[in-house]
């Protein structure tokens, strides 16, 4: 699914509205109805309701609320906040026609005529939407102040009022602290944003069903990845097929400590649906990885704690006979280490899954990051991500470094999170829309990398890799968040979680 500019979502309704075509009025219509819709199934009609609307198009969708919602026996009251003379036409309409229904709408000019806000209502907040052009003040100000210090349920129409849709606020801004937004037809960049959390809340997209067309020819690097799409990209198995057919990966994983890391990725791999594993842990952790991952195979280090080359053993004598290469788990960061790292680098020529302390030494080694094979993918969370360029001053300039660092050094990166941010070497960012914050929990990461170093095995494209690891990553997430809740889950739930279906 796209994310469009508020430009171009201007441009989408214009479209709409010239080639379906229809009334601006008819598509508002269609557009409170579809929120009507969500809220119907959300709060029954005996909550009381405030609707606070503005004097643009979003105040005109608040008024259609309102007279939908009064006609589904709601009981409503609405307050118009009269901060400017003009009103917009399909206001006006709307204005006329809630008041041939009802007597009950007030006008709020001063800080008097704010109603007070009890804890058993709810609110619909209607007061600005995509049309924000500057920072809100006077009596605008003083009612998201109002609505934000009460205890009552709110719920936002389209967007925040006073948040940008897909650029920074200023850090004093006032904006809506809603619990839910309820958006029209595609969700907005500004969902996606750490920053944002609290001026989103729960989001929900309902349809409006605005062109099509245009949706499908509009231009954007922004998506939200979908069910649907994300079940598209996954391969079906020929009934021919044997392990060859699925590759054989090697992950490069563990040190004296932190072995569970190694066995993470491993099951998280072997669970994804790769021919023939082979793990390779310092020699210390032999006998756990043969124990607890029977499936692999184990390639014991020279080395008691830590990882100090590439073992040429068995049938592969080089990283480059591997289908696939992950590396990094709880590898740490010694210099015989990063020596490995080194011999992987210049050995291999597919793409590789690079993860933690192999990103924390590509930080502290930074000429290393130009000899990368192309369409490697990295999985950074942020801190990581930070080491490898620098710090950022709010989420949008982190989004545009994420950008330009896959662009210049031609990689994926993953940066982690909820929304986690794929990024291709084409400029594209997908956002994730699995996952929970269950999976905040330790080894989750060295989860997703077996996952990615399987797929890359079985010869998904890698940015299609990315894009479907990530997301079946979060969607196990979310499985082992409603059997064992998002508090007690750990990684290895996520593993016994994931499905390939
Ligand atoms: N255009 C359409 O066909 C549709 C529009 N829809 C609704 O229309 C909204 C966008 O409507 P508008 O473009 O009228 O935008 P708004 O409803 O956000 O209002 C913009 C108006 O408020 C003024 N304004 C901007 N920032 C302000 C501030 N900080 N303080 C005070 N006034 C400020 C602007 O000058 C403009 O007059 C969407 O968010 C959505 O809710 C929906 O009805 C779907 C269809
Ligand atoms: N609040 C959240 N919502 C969604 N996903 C999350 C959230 N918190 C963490 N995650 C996911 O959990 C994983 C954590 O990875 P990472 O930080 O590397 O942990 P570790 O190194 O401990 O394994 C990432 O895939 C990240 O996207
Ligand atoms: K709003």
């Amino acid at each position: 699914m796209k994310i469009l500019s508020v430009d171009q979502i201007k441009a989408l309704d214009k479209a709409t509205i010239q080639n379906e075509p229809i009334a601006p009025i008819n598509l508002m219509e269609r557009a409170a109805l579809a929120f009507v819709d969500w809220f119907a199934d959300q709060f029954p009609s005996t909550k009381p309701t405030k609707i606070f609307c503005g004097l643009g198009n979003n105040g005109g969708d608040g008024l259609a609320i309102a007279r939908l919602l009064l006609e589904r026996s709601y009981s409503v009251e609405v307050y118009v906040v009269r901060y400017a003379p003009r009103e917009s036409d399909d206001f006006m309409h709307n204005h006329r026609r809630l008041k041939l229904l009802t007597e009950n709408v007030k006008y709020i000019e001063f800080s008097q005529d704010i109603p007070a806000l009890r804890h058993t209502e709810v609110i619909i907040d209607a007061i600005l939407g995509s049309g924000l052009s500057r920072p809100v003040d006077g009596i605008v100000k003083h009612v998201i102040e109002t609505i934000n210090r009460a205890p009552a349920t709110v719920v936002s129409v389209d967007i925040a009022s006073g948040l940008q849709v897909d650029q920074p606020n200023n850090p004093d801004d006032v904006i809506i602290e809603p619990d839910y937004t309820v958006t029209f037809q595609l969700p907005k960049l500004a969902f996606m944003l750490p920053q944002n959390g609290r001026y989103v809340g729960q989001w929900s997209v309902v349809d409006i069903t605005l062109s099509k067309r245009f949706i499908d020819q509009a231009r954007t690097p922004y998506y939200y990845t979908q069910p649907n799409e994300a079940r598209l990209l996954l391969r079906k198995r020929d009934r021919f097929s044997h392990k060859g057919s699925f590759g054989h990966a090697l992950l490069l994983a563990g040190s004296y400590g932190k072995i569970g890391a190694a066995v993470l990725a491993s099951r998280a791999c072997l669970r994804s649906g790769v021919g023939l594993l082979t793990v390779q842990v310092p020699r210390s952790g032999y006998g756990i990885i043969q124990t607890a991952v029977p499936e692999a195979m184990c390639q014991p280090d020279i080395d008691d704690d830590k990882l100090t080359g590439i073992r040429h053993s068995g049938n592969n004598t080089s990283p480059t006979e591997f289908a696939a290469v992950g590396v990094g788990p709880g590898i740490g960061k010694t210099p015989e280490t990063l020596a490995m790292l080194k011999e992987l680098i210049s050995g291999v020529k597919k793409p590789i899954v690079v993860d933690a302390d192999a990103l924390n030494l590509l930080a502290e080694n930074k000429s290393l990051l130009a000899k990368l094979p192309v369409s490697s993918i990295l999985t950074p969370h942020p801190k990581e991500f930070e080491r490898l360029t620098r710090k950022w001053s709010d989420d949008y300039e982190r989004l545009d470094l994420l950008r330009e660092f896959a662009q210049k050094h031609r990689v994926i990166v993953v940066l982690k999170g909820a929304y986690s941010a794929i990024a291709t070497p084409e400029g594209d960012v997908h956002f994730n829309s699995t996952g929970n914050p269950g999976l905040s929990t330790g080894g989750t990461g060295d989860v997703l990398t077996g996952i990615l170093t399987a797929l890359l095995a079985q010869g998904y494209d890698p940015v299609e890799a990315a894009v479907l690891g990530v997301f079946a990553h979060g969607l196990a997430g979310d499985k082992a968040a409603e059997q064992r809740g998002a508090i007690g889950m750990v990684a290895s739930d996520v593993i016994d979680a994931l499905r390939w279906e």
